[in-house]
């Protein structure tokens, strides 16, 4: 992603080189700043000529804006489209009224304008779209890149205990907004969150759940309940010690949230294993970054095969290990399971061979100790697992381990958090 914010500089650069017309306008008064604009002659200007706040200028084909320190470039159709007239956009349901493709892609305003507050354009049909500054800054390609779209906090072990997160209580989860946003602020830095002294029966884990989004029903089931009875033909259904690895890669949209509650267990072993796979590939860009863009590009596909009693399934998802947002490299979602992992037959063999060494680097940052969380889960003690970011996994155990859980939608764990005023 480097040549992005190369690519970026350069032009950062450029428009940071006609400072001469900034001097020019001011030097020629403000009478300039609230007149109508009407020839696409490439000129800086000014609203309030003193403070310099905004700046604008038209090109042969966008308009180029300065606001709130933020330098914007504006496609025409773009400005035709998100026009927020009550002919264009129904603000009772946010949703666009305007027909797209009535748009003129050649389309350019007859007018523009500027104020205080409001970009003014009349288009050629007489039409006039008005625009907040603060809403172009908020809603421009340029305001949106400078932001994540999902903050959060990496984490070794280290890192994770020394910030104290603390578990919710199940009454204050259920019963309190407070005590659901707490929850989920915590979910959405970390990837990961308790919520303690829960009834320990997949009833009560289901409330819990339901508390914060839909269940997504899979072939496991809505609620799903397992031992090391070997029911499914899954490794999961067994005593062995399960490595780190995403739930649900063979899926095309693996699924969002994991939670698990122990019921039981009389026994030795079966900790569960927590890290930050976000961690591990912000690693993997620091030393090798062309490693971590080969493995954002090259998809592989997961396949779970079963053919056990009555329960015959073939999933297949396809993807790349690491998905991030193509206009801020951001990460959204791993998809790390080398157990489901199937056969290799999208890339030509010499890819083949680099993605391999970038697949080493990645784990080798995975498998580091210091990036291992070790938990017990204990009856009451629920945990709710980000799918996309956090890998878990098991070490073996002997006697009788019951486990709980289900996996949530994404979306609607979002939605929630969103609701409750929460950056999702
Ligand atoms: C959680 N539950 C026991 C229902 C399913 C386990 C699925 C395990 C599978 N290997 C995967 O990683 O997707
Ligand atoms: O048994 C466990 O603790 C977890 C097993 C597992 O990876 C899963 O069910 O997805
Ligand atoms: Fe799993």
């Amino acid at each position: 992603m480097k040549w992005r914010s190369r690519m970026w500089c350069r032009r950062l650069a450029c428009l940071l080189s006609v400072p001469c017309q900034h001097t020019r306008h001011r030097l020629l008064g403000p009478s300039c700043g609230r007149r109508t604009f009407t020839a696409a002659v490439a000129r800086w200007h000014h609203t309030a000529p003193e403070s310099l706040s905004c700046a604008w200028q038209l090109h042969g084909d966008h308009l180029e804006l300065r606001y709130a320190d933020t330098l914007m470039r504006f496609d025409f159709v773009w400005l035709r489209d998100h026009c927020r007239s009550a002919s264009c956009y129904n603000a009772k349901t946010n949703q666009r009224s305007l027909d797209t493709a009535s748009v003129d892609l050649s389309i350019k305003p007859k007018a523009v304008r500027v104020d205080e507050t409001t970009l003014f354009l009349t288009w050629p049909d007489g039409h006039v779209t008005r625009y907040g500054l603060q809403w172009l800054v908020k809603n421009s390609y340029e305001g949106q890149k400078q932001q994540v779209m999902h903050p959060r906090i990496l984490w070794n072990a280290e890192i994770y205990r020394q910030a104290q997160v603390p578990s919710v209580d199940c009454q204050s989860f259920l019963e309190t907004d407070e005590g659901l946003k707490e929850f989920l602020q915590n979910f959405l830095l970390y990837g990961i969150a308790f919520v303690e002294n829960v009834t320990p029966t997949k009833e009560d884990t289901q409330i819990l759940a339901e508390r914060i989004s839909l269940i997504r029903e899979t072939i496991y089931g809505r609620m799903w309940y397992f031992t090391s009875d070997f029911s499914r033909g899954d490794t999961a259904y067994t005593k062995l010690a399960l490595d780190r690895h995403t739930d649900t890669t063979y899926f095309q949209e693996p699924c969002g949230i994991q939670v698990f509650h122990c019921l039981k267990h009389e026994g030795t072993g079966g900790r569960t294993l927590l890290v930050d796979g976000f961690y591990a590939a912000e690693q993997v860009l620091r030393q090798a970054p062309d490693q971590f863009e080969l493995l954002s590009k090259v998809p592989l596909k997961h396949e779970y095969i079963e053919n056990v009693g009555d329960c015959h399934n073939h999933m297949i998802g396809v993807g790349p290990v690491l998905n991030v947002y193509p206009w801020n490299n951001e990460l959204y979602l791993i998809r790390y399971n080398n157990y489901d992992r199937a056969v290799i037959n999208t890339v030509p063999y010499d890819v083949v061979n680099r993605w391999y060494t970038a697949h080493r680097t990645l784990t080798t940052e995975l498998r580091r100790p210091e990036n291992e969380l070790w938990v017990k889960l204990k009856p009451g003690k629920a945990l709710f697992i980000d799918n996309w970011r956090v890998l878990h996994g098991r070490e073996a155990f002997t006697g009788y381990r019951q486990l709980c859980g289900c996996y949530l939608t994404r979306d609607d764990v979002l939605n929630t958090a969103r609701l409750l005023g929460l950056q999702a």
